[in-house]
């Protein structure tokens, strides 16, 4: 971690809607050049949490601070120059090209428009600049939507689905480019329902449900917190595995597996290595989808649909 200012501070926040509850009073406490994911299936409360940190709405009680005040006072102005936001299905005025939807956005946000073409090229966009966004594609669009976020040069960046629409090549180009903005102690947020590839991005997770904090760490940390074992595959002939391990063994059509606390992984690795006639070892450690899985299914007895539900 790159210092140890807090960006962000929710402290016992909560948000209601005509009474109906869509944030418990969540705490949370976002370090400078901290990127984190924000996790949950429709309706946990993930844009809430955007909208109350943008100071776009206010808590119904608690307290919300950016920067150290609060971003929903008028005075908070300045505070927003700090503030990069991308939003889930962006739209832009199709009339207008690439990099006048750019300097429309440059004027709104009262940031020089000097860095505009730059910034296209940044999201790869430089061929396109001069064409109108009507003739975009879906993922050109996202990046563009991308480039605007990143007007201003923001200390706080907040992301909602961010690599929806873009393709593999494209998202993780995206990626780079937010280590890139963590390297230069850029605050990242990132919400998503695209699990699988992001965890080596964030620092940290937070898991929401129904407006509840479910889960908050790491993914180690939370590997710990779930308990989830690490599983072993093997494959081989003849393999005559320690008693220690061969009670916890079955068999399928990858082979042997073998579903070992993580804290006993190192042991039971070295146990494996030295078996005669083994070919192959494969590992698999909790991923962030499985620990997601894990701590909704926790919460609702029901995680594959709420999943399910969330990839809609
Ligand atoms: N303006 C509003 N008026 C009434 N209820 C609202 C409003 N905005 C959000 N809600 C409710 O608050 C809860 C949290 O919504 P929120 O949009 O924060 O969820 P989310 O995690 O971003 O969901 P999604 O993944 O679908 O975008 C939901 O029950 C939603 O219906």
């Amino acid at each position: 971690m790159s210092s140890a200012i807090n960006i962000v501070e929710l402290q016992q926040v909560e948000k209601k809607y005509q009474g109906v509850s869509a944030l418990n009073k969540l705490n949370l406490e976002i370090r400078e050049g901290e990127v984190l994911g924000l996790f949950g299936h429709n309706g946990a409360g993930k844009t809430t949490t955007i909208k109350l940190i943008l100071g776009l709405i206010g808590a119904t009680s608690g307290q919300v601070k950016v920067f150290g005040e609060d971003p929903t006072q008028s005075e908070a102005r300045n505070l927003r120059r700090k503030l990069g936001f991308l939003q889930e299905n962006v739209s832009f005025y199709d009339q207008l090209t690439g990099l006048e939807v750019l300097q429309y956005f440059a004027r709104l946000k009262g940031v020089s428009k000097k860095n505009c073409l730059s910034l296209l090229d940044q999201v790869g966009l430089s061929q396109a600049g001069k064409r109108r966004v009507k003739t975009y594609s879906k993922g050109m669009r996202q990046r563009l939507g991308l480039a605007q976020a990143l007007l201003g040069e923001p200390k706080l960046l907040l992301l909602d689905e961010p690599t929806v629409g873009l393709d593999p090549i494209a998202t993780q180009d995206f990626y780079r480019r937010i280590e890139q903005l963590k390297e230069q102690g850029c605050t990242v947020i990132l919400c998503s329902h695209v699990l699988p590839g992001v965890e080596k991005y964030i620092d940290r997770a937070l898991i929401l449900g129904q407006g509840n904090l479910l889960a908050e760490g790491s993914i180690n940390d939370l590997r710990h917190q779930a308990d989830l074992p690490a599983t072993f595959h093997l494959q081989g002939s003849g393999l005559a595995l320690p008693d220690s391990l061969a009670a916890k063994a079955t068999h399928d059509e990858l082979g042997t597996r073998l579903d070992v606390p993580l804290t006993e992984k190192m042991s039971a690795m070295q146990q494996l290595v030295g078996l005669q006639g083994l070919e192959n070892l494969d590992i698999h450690l909790p991923s962030l989808e499985d620990l997601y899985t894990h701590f909704i299914e926790s919460h609702t007895g029901n995680g594959v649909s709420a999943i399910q539900e969330a990839a809609q």
